[in-house]
C-alpha cells in the first residue's frame, strides 16, 4: 500500500500535526519506553527515599521502645514493618541478595521488638504471633527467642517456654545475657514441675511473716474434672480421693484490680471505680487473645445453668493452644459472667496472709468459676499474689463435688439464707433443707431468739445440745446445728466464768470442733478456739489435732514450723 502521508492516524502521535509536537528529549523522540537504566535509576532514588524514611520510622520506633511508650511504639514499628515489606515486594527485581538479607533481618529485629512492646501491653496473643513471624525469617534469633521464652513463661507454658531458652542459650549472642536466660531457665524447670507434682511449699514465706515478695507459684489441675452438678449447672468434681489439705488446684488470675481503700464514706464510689477499671480489663484481654474470649463466654451468666454444654478441663491448661475464632461478648452477658463469677480476695485467709483490713481486690479466675457453693464446703480458697489455691478443707472422696462456702458456714440458717440472696441463689444443700424442717419446731426459734437477745451462751448451748437429745438428732445433723450456732459455742468455751458454771453440763470443746470439721470443714475460728484452748491446757496436748486442722484451713504447708506460725496467729 502506499504510504499516505497526509493520513494523520497514521502517524506517530507527536508527529501528528493536529497535536502540537513538544520538545523531544532523548529516547523520546523515538517514542520508546524508559531504557532499563534509566528505570533502574528511578528505581534507586525511590529505594534511597525509602531507605531515609525507613531509616526516620525506624529510630523513631526504637526511642519509643527505649522510653517505654509501649502503645506508641507498637505503631511505629508496624508502620515501619509495612514500609519494609513494600519495598521487598515493589523492589523485588532490584535488591540484590544482601540488600534483601538485611531488610528481612531489620524486619525481624522489629517484629521482635513489636512483641516485646506488646507483651508490656499484655497482648500476649499478638506478641507470640510477631514472635513466630520473626523466627521464620531467623528460627535462631536470639531476641525473639528470649522474648518467647519470657511471653510463654508468664503464660505458664513451660515446656515451650523451656525450649525457648534453650535454643537461645546456643546463640553466640546469648554470652552476655546468659546469665539472665539460665536464670529463666531455671525458673521454667522449678515451676514446669511443681505444675505437675503440685509439690508447693510456702513454709519460708510464712515462717518470715508473709514479709516480702510472695512465693513463686505454677498452675496445677489436682485430680478433678467438670462435669454436670445436682447443685446447679455445672461443677467440679474429684476423681480421687483426698484427705483434708489436698491440694486441689492453683490457678492464676485472667484479671485483678486491687487497691488499699480510702476512709469509710469514700470506699463504696472506690469499689466501684475498681469494679469498672477490673470490668475494662476483663473486657480487653478477651478481645486480645481468642482464647481467653472463648473460655470467658463458657461461663455461667447466672441464668439456664442446666443448659450450658459441659467444658472439657484440658481447655483450661496454660499449654492448650488456642485454635479458637475470635468470639465478641455482648457487655450486658460479660456484667453477668463477671457478676457470677468474680471472687473477692477479701477472705479471712487473705488477711492473715498479711494484707491490711481495707486491702480490697476483686480477680476472675477461671478453673474455681465451676465451684459451686454449700453450707457444708470440702474445699477453701487462699490467695498467694495472683494465684488462688483451692485445697481441700475436710476429707473427700473420689466423686464427690468440690465445693465451697461462698459465705460464712458458721452463720445460723436465716443469716445464711440473707447471705445467698445476695449471692442470687437459693441453697437447697443437705445442712439448709434440715435446718428449713427443725425450724418449724418452736423450741428451736426460741434458741436462735435466745441468742440474738444476748442470753447467756452457755444456757443456750446447754439448751440446744438438750433438744438434739430430745429431737434425736445425731453425727452429722448434731453438726450442722452445732456450726449454726457456733458463735455461742465460741464463746462460751471462751469465757472462764460460762464455763466454771457450765462446764460439766456442756460438751467438750475438742468433741465439738471435730464434729464440726467433720461436716462443715477446717475453718479458722474452729482452729483459733482449739489453739486458744490447747495453750490453756498447757500446751502440747492436742498439738497433732491442731496441725490437721490448720492442714484443713492452710492446706499442705510442708515444713512443721510454718505450721506452728500458723497456729500462733490464732493465739
Ligand atoms: C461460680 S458459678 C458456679 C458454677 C456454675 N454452676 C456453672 O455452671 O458455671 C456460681 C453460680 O452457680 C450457681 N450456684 C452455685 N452454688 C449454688 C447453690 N448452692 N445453689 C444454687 N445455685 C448455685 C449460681 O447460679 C451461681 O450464680
Amino acid at each position: 500500500m502506499k504510504f499516505d502521508r497526509y493520513n494523520s492516524s497514521l502517524l506517530p502521535q507527536n508527529l501528528n500535526p493536529k497535536n502540537p509536537p513538544r520538545p523531544l528529549r532523548g529516547r523520546d523522540q523515538l517514542n520508546l519506553p524508559p531504557s532499563n537504566s534509566k528505570m533502574r535509576e528511578e528505581k534507586k532514588q525511590q529505594l534511597k527515599m525509602a531507605e531515609e524514611q525507613m531509616q526516620l520510622l525506624r529510630s523513631k520506633a526504637t526511642e519509643l521502645l527505649l522510653r517505654e511508650e509501649w502503645k506508641d511504639c507498637v505503631h511505629a514499628y508496624s508502620q515501619y514493618i509495612s514500609l519494609c515489606q513494600d519495598q521487598i515486594s515493589s523492589t523485588d527485581t532490584l535488591l540484590e541478595a544482601d540488600q534483601l538479607h538485611k531488610i528481612r533481618k531489620s524486619i525481624c529485629l522489629a517484629l521482635s521488638n513489636r512483641a516485646e512492646a506488646r507483651s508490656r501491653l499484655r497482648d500476649f496473643s499478638k506478641a507470640l504471633e510477631d514472635c513466630d513471624q520473626a523466627l521464620q525469617i531467623d528460627s535462631n534469633h536470639f531476641k525473639t527467642l528470649f522474648c518467647k521464652g519470657k511471653i510463654l513463661l508468664n503464660l505458664n507454658r513451660y515446656s515451650i517456654a523451656m525450649e525457648c531458652f534453650r535454643v537461645a542459650l546456643l546463640d553466640p549472642q546469648a554470652n552476655g545475657s546468659s546469665q539472665s536466660v539460665n536464670g529463666y531457665l531455671e525458673k521454667c524447670k522449678k515451676l514446669d514441675l511443681l505444675s505437675k507434682t503440685g509439690a508447693f511449699d510456702l513454709s519460708d514465706w510464712i515462717v518470715n511473716g508473709f514479709r516480702g515478695k510472695s512465693p513463686e507459684l505454677a498452675e496445677y489441675t489436682g485430680a478433678v474434672q467438670i462435669r454436670k452438678s445436682e447443685i446447679s449447672g455445672r461443677g467440679l468434681f474429684t476423681t480421687k480421693n483426698m484427705d483434708a489439705g489436698t491440694l486441689v488446684l492453683v490457678t492464676k488470675a485472667i484479671a485483678t484490680e486491687r487497691s488499699i481503700l480510702p476512709g469509710k464514706d469514700l470506699s463504696e464510689d472506690a469499689q466501684l471505680v475498681m469494679w469498672k477499671n477490673f470490668i475494662d480489663k476483663v473486657a480487653d484481654l478477651s478481645t486480645k487473645c481468642n482464647k481467653t474470649g472463648n473460655l470467658i463466654s463458657k461461663l455461667s451468666t447466672g441464668e439456664d445453668e442446666d443448659g450450658l454444654e459441659v467444658p472439657d478441663i484440658c481447655l483450661f491448661r496454660p499449654e492448650t493452644e488456642e485454635k479458637s475464632h475470635p468470639v465478641e461478648i455482648e457487655m450486658g452477658k460479660m456484667l453477668a459472667i463477671l457478676d457470677v463469677n468474680s471472687l473477692a480476695e477479701d477472705a479471712v485467709s487473705t488477711k492473715v496472709l498479711g494484707k491490711n483490713n481495707d486491702y480490697y481486690g476483686v480477680g476472675l479466675w477461671f478453673l474455681a468459676s465451676f465451684i459451686n457453693h454449700s453450707c457444708c464446703p470440702n474445699a477453701r480458697r487462699l490467695h498467694v499474689g495472683d494465684y488462688l489455691i483451692v485445697h481441700a478443707c475436710r476429707d473427700i472422696k473420689a466423686g464427690e463435688e468440690i465445693t465451697f462456702a461462698y459465705f460464712d458456714p458458721l452463720s445460723p440458717l436465716d443469716k445464711r439464707k440473707e447471705m445467698s440472696m445476695t449471692w442470687g441463689i437459693q441453697c437447697k444443700c443437705k445442712r439448709c433443707n434440715f435446718e428449713e424442717e427443725l425450724w418449724s419446731k418452736k423450741e428451736a426459734r426460741e434458741i436462735e431468739i435466745g441468742l440474738e437477745r444476748g442470753m447467756d451462751v452457755g444456757g443456750i448451748v446447754y439448751r440446744l445440745e438438750e433438744e438434739m437429745r430430745r429431737w434425736m438428732v445425731r453425727g452429722r445433723e448434731r453438726a450442722y446445728l452445732r456450726a449454726s450456732f457456733w458463735s455461742a459455742y465460741s464463746e462460751a468455751y471462751r469465757s472462764d466464768r460460762t464455763m466454771k458454771r457450765w462446764g460439766r453440763r456442756i460438751p467438750a470443746m475438742d468433741a465439738v470442733v471435730d464434729s464440726i470439721v467433720d461436716v462443715v470443714g477446717s475453718h479458722e475460728r474452729l482452729l483459733k478456739i482449739f489453739t486458744e484452748g490447747m495453750k490453756k491446757n498447757g500446751g502440747l496436748i492436742g498439738m497433732e489435732r491442731a496441725l490437721k486442722l490448720c492442714r484443713g484451713v492452710y492446706g499442705k504447708i510442708v515444713k512443721k514450723q510454718a505450721m506452728r506460725t500458723l497456729l500462733d496467729f490464732h493465739d
